[in-house]
């Protein structure tokens, strides 16, 4: 089995080098200056367990790939760019290899079915960041993360079975479920908080406005008749499994959003978060205006290009009262 991971960031980075460390044949699709570092000098993995750098052969497009039969495919690109990037596979050559979407938000795997027949949804529970090209870091112990995995249209199958032989010897803890999705609905709900967190300042109080974002998502949920499991800190696997630890000298850098406002990477990921839940009440007539908002907002902050934590709780708490 080959694993192709596309988007080699902080998820695809952590991924692969804990994959090539187990002994596995990985080819990372890569963009950029982070192409560009691992060409030259491997790519590290800083984790509570320490430091290492692997030699990852990467590509900068799939149509570089010989696709084979025994290929399996890891999506961890942002929503923003899955079309983009299952466009450019489709067209490489990818048929029905397995595609494991380990990403957040609920609208990748649909998206991915549009071209292809053999989806699988990745809950992604794993504190890592891009730190540099060439460079990144989980703060998860006892293991690098969590993955709860499982075709996207219900049930298991042989290559959810090959992934978790390929990531639990990794120290990546994988668990197959029959209902992936529930559990990527869960994820979501605390996922609404990434855009709080990177527009406040790091000391502000974040928790009072993702919970009203939170409420307004369950509400929307209930409408539509979307089931979801908690994958919050009381889920029974989170303290089996998976603890966020300090690294000395590298504090953890916030939300995957907040990253991406911090790198100045051009686009976020919010309108397949909040973004969801405003689509998904618009299509129940619920009404989700604060969930609406957030996405608004954070297309004006790519549109204005400013950093992260340029807001105030005040900005904060105006943008919640004219919404609602
Ligand atoms: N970071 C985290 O802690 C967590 C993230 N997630 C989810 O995992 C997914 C991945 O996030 P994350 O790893 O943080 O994101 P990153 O931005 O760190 O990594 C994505 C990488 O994919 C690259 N990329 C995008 N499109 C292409 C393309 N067409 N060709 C080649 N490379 C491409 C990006 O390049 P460029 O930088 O140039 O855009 C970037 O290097 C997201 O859905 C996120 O929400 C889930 C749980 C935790
Ligand atoms: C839950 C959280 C915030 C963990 O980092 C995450 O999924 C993300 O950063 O996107």
């Amino acid at each position: 089995m080959r694993i192709i991971i596309h988007g080699t960031g902080a998820i695809g980075g952590v991924v692969g080098a804990a994959l090539i460390r187990a002994g596995h044949e990985v080819i990372g699709i890569a963009r950029g200056r982070m192409l560009d570092a691992i060409r030259d000098s491997g790519l590290t993995m800083i984790s509570p367990k320490g430091t290492v750098t692997v030699d990852m052969p990467c590509v900068a497009h799939p149509s570089e790939i010989d696709f084979r039969p025994d290929d399996m495919v890891l999506l961890c690109v942002k929503g923003q760019d899955t079309d983009a990037a299952l466009k450019d596979l489709r067209a490489a050559g990818m048929t029905d290899q397995p595609l494991f979407c380990l990403q957040n938000g609920v609208a990748n795997e649909r998206a991915a079915l549009r071209y292809f027949p053999n989806v699988h949804g990745v809950t992604v529970m794993m504190p890592a960041t891009y730190l540099s090209p060439g460079e990144v870091i989980t703060h998860g112990a006892p293991c690098y993360g969590l993955f709860i995995i499982g075709r996207c249209t219900g049930g298991a199958d042989a290559a959810d079975a090959a992934l978790k032989a390929a990531f639990d010897p990794a120290n990546m803890a994988c668990l197959q479920s029959d209902a992936v999705m529930q559990s990527k609905y869960g994820k979501l709900l605390m996922n609404l908080g990434n855009i709080v967190d990177a527009l406040l300042p790091l000391d502000a109080d974040r928790a009072r406005f993702t919970a009203r974002l939170k409420s307004e998502a369950e509400a929307v949920f209930a409408a539509a008749g979307v089931a979801w499991e908690d994958m919050g800190v009381d889920n029974p696997n989170r303290a089996k499994f998976l603890k966020v630890v300090d690294i000395d000298g590298v504090p953890r850098s916030g939300s995957s959003t907040r990253q991406s406002v911090a790198r100045g990477a051009g686009s976020v990921e919010t309108d397949y978060l909040n973004g969801e839940v405003a689509l998904l009440g618009r299509l129940h007539g619920v009404p989700a205006p604060l969930n609406a908002a957030m996405a608004a907002v954070a297309a004006r902050l790519m549109v204005d290009g400013k950093g992260a934590g340029g807001m105030t709780e005040a900005d904060l708490d105006a943008v919640f009262l004219a919404a609602t």
